[in-house]
């Protein structure tokens, strides 16, 4: 039987009249890093939070690392992390302090050295000790990268992970989530609207559209199924509801 980190069955999420996810299927198999694509409104960020079970669903079932999300999230909350540019650490803390109080809270064992294994790998030295009120964008978000990587997550969700770093910096953090996931054997799911990032990183993309599941596959799987060169194509054919005219 196939080793998933993710099951999602039939996952739809109501906010009163607004359907936010609207009967999502997939699977994920551990060791995969996958991209949750879609315009903006499609359901991406509704789906990261339920995964983390931060939203309950409307209907539909979530199994993480083999547990029931809903009724176990307990004992898989340890095991996995996340990063979002929406989720703001504490800004008067500086980042050393952040990541201290937040290996506290996930029980990360010799705390002290893993901060600073995190600070050398991440390059935080320059900032470690500054509010993070006061950093960048760009160093915020290395920051909440190394947040998300201090319980080495056996599953990893990043919502635009590369958002606000410079080319420079967001193609050595991609290098570094790669090396990371080879290493540890972890899964990870990202939200993206980076298609070159998707294409680089991704072993499979899951694409949304009005809170459904539209399309799924590889990336070079969709690019040659749609009859183009790139994933940003494929991307806006389904965006623009372009499908029909370009499939034979
Ligand atoms: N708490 C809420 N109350 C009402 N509607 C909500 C709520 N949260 C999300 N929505 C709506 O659900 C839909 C999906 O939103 P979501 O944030 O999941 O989209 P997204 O794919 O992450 O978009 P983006 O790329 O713009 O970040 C949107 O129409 C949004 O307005």
């Amino acid at each position: 039987m196939q080793d998933f980190a993710l099951q999602v069955d039939g996952l739809s999420k109501h906010f009163g009249s607004v359907v936010a996810v609207d009967g999502v299927s997939f699977t994920i198999a551990r060791g995969a890093t996958v991209a949750l694509l879609g315009g903006n409104g499609a359901g991406k960020t509704t789906t990261l939070s339920m995964l983390l079970g931060l939203l309950l669903p409307s209907s539909g079932t979530i199994r993480v690392l083999g547990e029931d999300m809903v009724r176990h999230r307990y004992r898989v909350l340890p095991r996995l992390n996340f990063s979002s540019p929406y989720v703001d650490l504490p800004h008067r803390l500086s980042a050393r302090e952040n990541l201290t109080v937040y290996g506290h809270l996930y029980g990360v064992p010799h705390l002290k050295a893993r901060v600073g294994e995190l600070e050398r790998a991440l390059e935080l030295s320059e900032f470690l000790d500054r509010p993070v009120g006061k950093l960048s964008a760009g160093q915020k978000t290395r920051v909440a990268l190394a947040k998300a990587l201090l319980n080495r997550p056996e599953l990893l969700l990043l919502d635009e992970p590369t958002a606000s770093l410079d080319p420079d910096t967001a193609d050595w953090m991609r290098g570094y989530l790669r090396d990371y996931q080879r290493a540890s054997g972890a899964t990870i799911l990202l939200a993206s609207h980076n298609m070159t990032e998707v294409e680089r990183m991704c072993d499979d993309v899951l694409v949304l559209k009005g809170g459904r599941l539209v399309d799924q596959g590889a990336p070079s799987a969709l690019v040659g199924e749609y009859g183009r060169a790139t994933l940003e194509e494929v991307f806006l054919d389904i965006a623009r509801d372009r499908r029909a005219e370009t499939m034979p």
